[in-house]
């Protein structure tokens, strides 16, 4: 298949990677045009792969069957709607990130649109290269109703990065991790501390995960607390050793995904007249660490 990946980082690369071992014919997509993308990685097993891939090219964009989204949530919307009018009206839109309201700030377009939530794990070391530290599973879905036809993209996906699963309703998926990332995200940037390490701070997540259970409940995808707060308790110990991606973007001083996370969240309890206090709060944190550095900078990356 003709394939474009959008962002070339950590999770760009290992599809770029994956998708062109299995012998697609791909590209990877850069924020400043380069004729080549180098991907640069070493595998769970410890194998070092390297290829230059062809990159930036408008004929490839205008005629890939998918174009696979791998950037941080707000970077979604504006990199998109760039590319929009050189893609083909049938191309598949696939937005893998965490995080949820990007596809709400896209305009309505003819392309089928399919989100999806990772579990695969990988980030650049200090020479570039991009280290794949543990397999996962991703699971996509339809997010408009004309990519739901389109499970077999599943399976394309599979044979090349596994696992892949279709899920028929992929919005309940995602509120789920979406719950689960805005417990352990900002504690764990709060705290500065690995993800393993805030289960200490119990009454703030049972707290954290009423409120995530309560806007759930309004948004149609029921769960109860106690089964997010046993969910939740499964992320942190299984992630137990990992920093979180908001903590090593706030220890970088890089842009964090609040907006998109604990953000979302207080947005959609607004429109349901719901206060999320504790929700706030660490929304207020977050954004008072982050205003720190971004003041004195030219700000970010891209085009936020
Ligand atoms: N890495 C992981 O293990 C996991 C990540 N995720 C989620 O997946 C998403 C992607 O994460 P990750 O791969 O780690 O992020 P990265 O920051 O590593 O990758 C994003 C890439 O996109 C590039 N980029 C930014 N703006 C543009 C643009 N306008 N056009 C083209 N390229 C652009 C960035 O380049 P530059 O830096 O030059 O701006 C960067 O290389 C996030 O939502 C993350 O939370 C989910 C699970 C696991
Ligand atoms: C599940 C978790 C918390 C793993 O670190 C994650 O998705 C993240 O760091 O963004």
């Amino acid at each position: 298949m003709n394939i474009t990946v959008l962002g070339c980082g950590s999770l760009g690369q290992l599809w770029l990677s994956a998708l062109h071992y299995q012998g697609h014919n791909v590209q990877g997509w850069l924020r400043v045009p380069q004729q080549v993308c180098h991907v640069d990685v070493q595998t769970v097993e410890g194998e070092h792969v390297r290829y230059q891939l062809p990159a930036n090219n408008a004929a490839h964009l205008g005629k890939s069957h998918f174009l696979l989204v791998t950037l941080k949530a707000w970077q979604v919307s504006g990199a998109v709607r760039t590319l929009l009018p050189q893609l083909k009206p049938d191309c598949t839109i696939i937005l893998l990130h965490n995080g949820l309201g990007t596809r709400e700030e896209l305009p309505a377009i003819s392309q089928p649109i399919i989100q999806g939530t990772t579990t695969h794990a990988a980030y650049r070391d200090a020479h570039g290269r991009i280290i794949h530290v543990a397999n996962g599973t991703t699971r996509i879905g339809a997010a408009t109703a004309n990519a739901q036809s389109l499970s077999y993209l599943a399976e394309v996906l599979h044979d090349a990065l596994p696992d892949v699963a279709w899920h028929n309703n992929i919005a309940a998926s995602c509120w789920i991790k979406l719950a689960a990332n805005s417990v352990l995200n900002p504690l764990s940037v709060k705290y500065d501390c690995v993800n393993g390490q805030v289960a200490r701070y119990q009454t703030e997540i049972e707290a954290l995960c009423r409120e995530a259970a309560m806007v759930m409940d309004r948004e149609g995808y029921h769960t109860s607390y106690e089964s997010l707060l046993f969910f939740i308790g499964q992320i942190i110990a299984a992630t137990a050793k990992n920093t979180s991606s908001m903590l090593q973007d706030i220890r970088a001083q890089r842009h964090t995904e609040i907006d998109y996370i604990n953000g979302f969240l207080l947005r959609r309890a607004r429109a349901h007249g719901l206060c999320l206090p504790e929700n706030q709060r660490l929304y207020e944190i977050i954004k008072r660490k982050e205003d720190s550095y971004e003041r004195n900078s030219t700000g970010l990356s891209g085009e936020w």
